[in-house]
């Protein structure tokens, strides 16, 4: 599948009752590259799973290719091209890594998982260690690239820096802006390490309770320096 735009207009969502996204607008083009900032319990993960089709949706449209999906559900979703690795990363605790890939090859051949493996040797070396037998970062690992294996149009990440080394960090951030750049994904990251979030994205947006309270570049974010103290907090950038 090649890369899809992503437009969201006017959507809001929650849990039950409990709104939590509210009333966000945003385009993303074909192959490009977006971050999602914000402090903790902002909504990141709340727009994410509602862009999955997995809380409560009270309004607005999701068009990815020009397609409205709002009302479909989350395996349709998948279906349609859109990739989603959730914070809690997804894996199967009782199938092997390459079990756990399997899955996510979609009809593919399996000698497929090979792609994989390219991307997180890792992996390959663990292909048959069970899922609940993975490290963290392993765990992480496992399950974005199952969902790459799918070749999604979009893909959905949140947070999938949590709980890697530095070095490894760095090799994942370059892996997937290899892949936007190939022109086969869009990608949509939710990211706690501001500056890796910065250098990958060309367009930032940052949520203060379930809205979008700023939006633009990386270069322009990391010159406003109040923004950046009051919606994100973090000394460390400048
Ligand atoms: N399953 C749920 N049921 C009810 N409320 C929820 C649920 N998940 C999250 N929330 C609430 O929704 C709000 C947004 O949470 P969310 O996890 O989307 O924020 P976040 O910006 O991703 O935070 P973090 O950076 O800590 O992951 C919070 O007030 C949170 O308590």
């Amino acid at each position: 599948m090649s890369a899809a735009p992503l437009d969201i207009e006017d959507l809001s969502a929650g849990y039950g009752p409990t709104r939590v996204v509210e009333g966000v607008s945003f385009s993303v083009a074909a192959g490009s590259r977006l971050a999602v900032l914000g402090r903790n319990g902002m909504g990141k993960t709340s727009l994410f799973a509602t862009l999955a089709g997995q809380t409560k949706r009270y309004g607005g449209a999701i068009r990815l290719g020009g397609r409205d999906i709002a009302r479909e559900p989350s395996a349709a979703r998948a279906r349609l091209g859109l990739g989603y690795v959730p914070q809690t990363r997804d894996v199967f605790p009782t199938l092997t890594v390459e079990e756990n890939l399997f899955v996510g090859l979609k009809g593919r051949p399996k000698t497929d998982v090979e792609e994989a493996y390219e991307m997180f040797p890792r992996l390959k070396e663990r292909r048959r260690n069970l899922g609940s037998q993975l490290s963290g970062g392993e765990q992480q690992m496992l399950s974005t690239a199952r969902s790459i294996l799918g070749q999604p149009s979009v893909l959905l990440l949140d947070e999938p820096l949590e709980g890697l080394a530095p070095v490894i960090c760095e090799e994942l951030m370059a892996a997937f802006a290899r892949l936007a750049q190939s022109g086969n994904m869009t990608i949509l990251l939710v990211e706690q390490r501001i500056q890796s979030a910065l250098d990958f994205a060309d367009h930032v947006i940052v949520m203060e309770r379930g809205r979008i309270a700023w939006s633009g570049t990386p270069t322009a974010l990391a010159r406003d320096h109040d923004t950046v103290d009051r919606l994100l907090g973090v000394g460390g950038l400048h």
